[in-house]
């Protein structure tokens, strides 16, 4: 149920069928054979699990300042994307460098993090400038003009997500059957890059209902739309239901060990009015969306994960952590 597509030079044509198959069925594609060795990948995590392995005293001082920024640090049982308990993991979040509005929280370069900033810098800029391809491959893919989405998008306004799940005790999932790493949930802006490692848990939720796995594949990076893209395009593509449970595989042991993965949720200008793409609606009744800036609709769908998250916030069954201060450090939602 899972398309799959292959980067190369040339890569629009094949591409663009294979992501418009992959968005109008399962909503998730694998994209394979990307502009990024191995190495740097390996780099970019080894990055990330370094940041993680702060103390928790420091990584307190990055936290959130509200959820209109989205950038910073938020703790395990912060956040709940779907139904179930709160979520097992921690994030740090990036958006452009050099935003007006919120500046990014970066950690002291010492120690291991020496060079952080340029990381994940040049990380970002790698993810941006493939969303830019591949909404280039979108675009021709419907048969509007291939820059259409890129003109929404001339610096934009994404998000780096790096995700740690913790190493956890299998009794955790075994007591409560709601437990997961990451609830259920759709992703909000136009496309989102996903890169995990080789621990799994990942699943995709299908049309008929079931989760199924979507395995890790070896140097390639998932692919799915968003809320936001949906929305633009008159439901002609999928936001795909997906959450992150424990791993299929159980390699002995008392314990799950930690799972990382990294997000980038590549999104449009705050302020580009995001109305239904050409092609899309005949007349303006059969529009199903009143038009909406892309910022406006962001804040709109991570208000409702927080409050969810404040108001349903449960202990999980965990050796202590630093808490559930659910909200952030400045805003009163
Ligand atoms: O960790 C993963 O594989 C999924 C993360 C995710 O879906 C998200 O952060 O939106
Ligand atoms: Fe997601």
């Amino acid at each position: 149920m899972v398309q799959s597509a292959v980067v190369h030079d040339d890569f629009v044509i094949p591409t663009a069928k294979a992501i418009l198959d992959g968005f109008q069925t399962a909503g998730f594609i694998y994209l394979q054979n990307i502009p990024m060795s191995p190495a740097e990948r390996q780099h970019i995590f080894e990055t990330s699990a370094k940041y993680f392995r702060l103390p928790m005293t420091e990584k307190l001082k990055h936290s959130m300042l509200s959820v209109h920024s989205n950038k910073g640090y938020s703790a395990k049982g912060q956040e709940k994307l779907g139904e179930e308990s709160p979520d097992i993991k921690e994030t740090l979040h990036f958006g452009r460098e050099n935003d007006p509005q919120y500046e990014n929280i970066w950690p002291e370069e010492s120690g291991e993090l020496v060079s952080f900033k340029e990381d994940i810098l040049r990380f970002y800029g790698f993810c941006s400038g493939l969303a830019d391809k591949l909404m280039r491959a979108i675009a021709l893919g419907l048969g509007i003009e291939e820059g259409y989405f890129n003109r929404f998008m001339t610096f934009g306004d994404h998000k780096l997500r790096l995700l740690h799940y913790p190493e956890v005790s299998k009794e955790v999932f075994k007591m409560n059957n709601s437990q997961v790493r990451a609830g259920a949930h759709t992703d909000y802006g136009a496309i989102t890059l996903l890169f995990q490692d080789c621990r799994g848990g990942l699943q995709v939720k299908t049309p008929s209902g079931e989760f199924l796995d979507a395995a890790p594949i070896e140097n390639a990076v998932i692919v799915n739309a968003g809320d936001l893209l949906a929305r633009w395009s008159n439901d002609v593509f999928k936001s795909t239901v997906h959450r992150v449970v424990e791993p299929p595989i159980s390699q002995g042991g008392d314990s799950y060990p930690a799972r990382y993965s990294i997000a980038f949720f590549a999104n449009p200008n705050e302020k580009a009015y995001i109305d239904a793409i050409p092609g899309t609606f005949v007349t303006e009744s059969d529009k199903k969306y009143k038009g909406t800036t892309s910022g406006e609709y962001y804040i709109e769908r991570l208000r409702a994960t927080c409050l969810r998250t404040s108001v349903e916030n449960q202990p999980i069954n965990l050796e202590p952590s630093v808490g559930f201060h659910s909200g952030f450090r400045n805003d009163p939602l």
